[in-house]
């Protein structure tokens, strides 16, 4: 079964693109939010972040705390990376268990780090969303109000330009609203069913 990747920077409409996709019985391995369930939910990953970040990674009902790892880690490009060394093999390994489960013309794999970061999980292709800076960070100041400007800037500088991912690209779905989603979408699934 091929495993295709969709990455892009944040606000660019991975979760969107992939929403659509997935309404074409596409099975969608959403590795962002995965990583966060296992943060919670793995034991060893657990310990090894808070010996990482310290107990305040978790609060007092043992839930990870999202809004004080972020503060540690987006501004920390070392701190960040060692962070990533943790869950990302959790990750890559979650990741070929539930893919073994799928059964389906092919599989996505959304995540906002890709092949850049190592991704190990063999990607046959990857399909990078694009959308202009400005229009990026005009929807997650809708989307994520909880985030201050500076911490929106802050992910923004932590991830690769959008010149650097579209090396990365065997497909590209424009998001700029400037061009219709779903024909792109539906174009790009009659290709990887062929
Ligand atoms: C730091 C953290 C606690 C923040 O949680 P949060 O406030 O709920 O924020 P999100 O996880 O939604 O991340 C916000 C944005 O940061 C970016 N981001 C997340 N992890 C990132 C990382 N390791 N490096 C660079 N950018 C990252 C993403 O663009 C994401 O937005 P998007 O998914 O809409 O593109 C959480 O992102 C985390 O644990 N990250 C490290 C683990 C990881 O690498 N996750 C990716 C798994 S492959
Ligand atoms: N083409 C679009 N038109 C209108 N809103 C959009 C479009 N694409 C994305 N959005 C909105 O922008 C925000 C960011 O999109 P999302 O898919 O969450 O991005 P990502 O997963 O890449 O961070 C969401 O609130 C989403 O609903």
């Amino acid at each position: 079964m091929k495993k295709i990747g969709v990455t892009g920077g944040i606000g660019a409409g991975k979760s969107v693109v992939c929403q659509l996709f997935k309404l074409l019985g596409i099975p969608v391995y959403e590795a962002d939010e995965r990583a966060k369930w296992l943060t919670q939910h793995d034991p060893i990953l657990k310990s090894a972040i808070i010996r990482l970040l310290g107990k305040d990674a978790y609060d007092v009902a043992g839930r990870y705390n999202r809004s004080f790892v972020a503060s540690q880690v987006f501004n920390n490009p070392d701190r960040l990376a060692a962070l990533n060394a943790l869950v990302h093999p959790r990750v890559f390994a979650d990741t070929d268990r539930w893919v073994r489960q799928q059964s389906a013309p092919y599989v996505l794999k959304e995540a906002a780090l890709m092949r850049a970061a190592g991704d190990q999980n063999d990607l046959d292709a990857v399909i990078v969303v694009t959308a202009p800076l400005s229009l990026r960070v005009e929807r997650i100041r809708e989307r994520d109000p909880q985030r201050s400007e500076a911490e929106i800037r802050a992910i923004i500088d932590r991830q690769i330009t959008d010149e650097a991912r579209l090396q990365l690209a065997d497909y590209v779905v424009d998001n700029g609203e400037t061009r219709l989603l779903i024909p792109q979408v539906l174009d790009l699934d009659r290709q990887l069913r062929s």
